[in-house]
């Protein structure tokens, strides 16, 4: 029997909204599948910082690193602004991000045909962009040191830096990646400009020998912005350093139709750690209207890397197709005249069509 232990730190904002209907649905898949998921709750950011003074309190690493996997909904808060790096809501993501290791965050960002007339985009550019992000997310400028905001002298510094096994490591990840898709890979750099992109492509050029079957090619940060958006279906799998990830990866929010649908897993280190891509969103946040389909996506990464569940993920990802072909909508994705389903109501219809397609195949497998 699969038993999972899965500590969730849903977080702030719409951490807790979108996470809700994530786990609502794992519940269910553990009960339909006869899996023993353990579901335990946590606090990180802003809600810890208020509640314990520190946004990643030790209850919450050692409870985080006992998991077999941790789900995390975002963290952070204009009320927090004011705050040096350090001392933020997100300091404890990063916290919690270095002590379970995973350097490879997956990041897909792909077009649902229901929700072609959302992207601004023309419908024929998107149709059938399908692209995997493979995001370093150890390194860079995130953890370099040395950092510091110097008031004496009004200047401030942050560190690029990376080691060429650190390279390695995501190259590695994202060559399998790329063998197992549509064998290609774009690495992403700004190698015209810092020496750090300069290691970074002599690194992943020198791996590539070793992939025969994957078309490597580089492109600048700049221009691969501007491609993504004109050309998004010439991409399969994009590597890219940490913080060059995380923008391309929002920007790729723009061909799905909101940011409120993207998913992630990081992979690679001693827990593996979900989260949607989108924030705390505090525009919305205690408004119960949040799009809850990227955390739910993201319970789908969570069941096939942490679970070896592939056939519920699928289920998970066929029941959100399903819904957006039956015209359901939040309100990020309703167009004028449309009425907007709520958080909730837009998890329990997907919860509904999960059991439905999770009842369907065991009853094909029962005769
Ligand atoms: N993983 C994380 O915890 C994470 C990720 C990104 C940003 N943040 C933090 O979140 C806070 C807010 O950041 P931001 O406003 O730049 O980014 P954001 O992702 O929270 O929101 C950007 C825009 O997208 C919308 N949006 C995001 N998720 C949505 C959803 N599920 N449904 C509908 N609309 C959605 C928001 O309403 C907002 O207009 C900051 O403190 C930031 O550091 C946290
Ligand atoms: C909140 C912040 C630390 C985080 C990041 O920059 O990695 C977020 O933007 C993300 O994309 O997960
Ligand atoms: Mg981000």
């Amino acid at each position: 029997m699969t038993k999972l232990k899965i500590l969730v730190v849903a977080g702030d904002g719409i951490g807790p909204e979108v996470t809700g209907e994530a786990v609502r649905i794992l519940r269910s898949v553990a009960e339909l599948g006869g899996y023993d998921f353990q579901i335990s709750e946590a606090l990180i950011g802003g809600v810890a910082i208020k509640q314990q003074g520190t946004p990643l309190p030790a209850a919450t690493l050692s409870a985080a690193l006992e998991s077999d996997a941790v789900l995390l909904g975002a963290v952070g808060g204009n009320e927090f602004n004011s705050l040096t790096p350090d001392k933020r809501p997100e300091a404890g993501l990063l916290q919690l991000r270095q002590a379970l290791g995973g350097f490879a965050n997956l990041r897909p960002a792909f077009a649902f045909p229901a929700l072609s007339s959302n992207s601004p985009l023309r419908p024929e550019v998107i149709e059938g962009a399908d692209i995997l992000f493979v995001r370093e997310l150890l390194g860079g400028l995130y953890f370099g040191e040395p950092r510091q905001w110097d008031r004496a002298s009004n200047s401030a510094w942050n560190t690029m830096r990376y080691t060429r096994d650190e390279v390695v490591r995501v190259a590695r990840v994202a060559f399998e990646l790329a063998s197992m898709r549509r064998k290609k890979l774009t690495s992403v750099d700004k190698a015209n400009v810092l020496e750090v992109s300069q290691l970074w492509r002599a690194t992943v050029t020198e791996l590539a020998p070793q992939y025969p079957g994957v078309t490597l090619e580089h492109q600048y940060v700049d221009a691969c912005a501007m491609h993504l958006m004109n050309t998004p279906r010439n991409f399969d799998v994009v590597l890219t350093e940490n913080l060059f990830g995380d923008i391309l990866s929002d920007e790729s929010a723009v061909i799905t139709g909101s940011l409120g649908m993207l998913p992630s897993a990081t992979i690679g280190g001693k827990v593996n750690l979900y989260e949607p891509v989108h924030g705390s969103a505090p525009d919305i946040a205690g408004k119960g209207i949040a799009n809850p389909l990227g955390a739910i996506l993201t319970a789908a990464m969570l069941l096939r890397h942490s679970g070896n569940l592939e056939q519920e993920a699928q289920a998970i990802e066929t029941a959100v197709r399903k819904v957006l072909e039956q015209g359901h909508r939040t309100a990020d994705l309703v167009r004028a005249g449309e009425t907007p389903l709520s958080t909730q109501e837009m998890g329990k219809l997907v919860h509904q069509s999960v059991n439905e397609i999770i009842d369907r195949h065991q009853a094909m497998h029962a005769v």
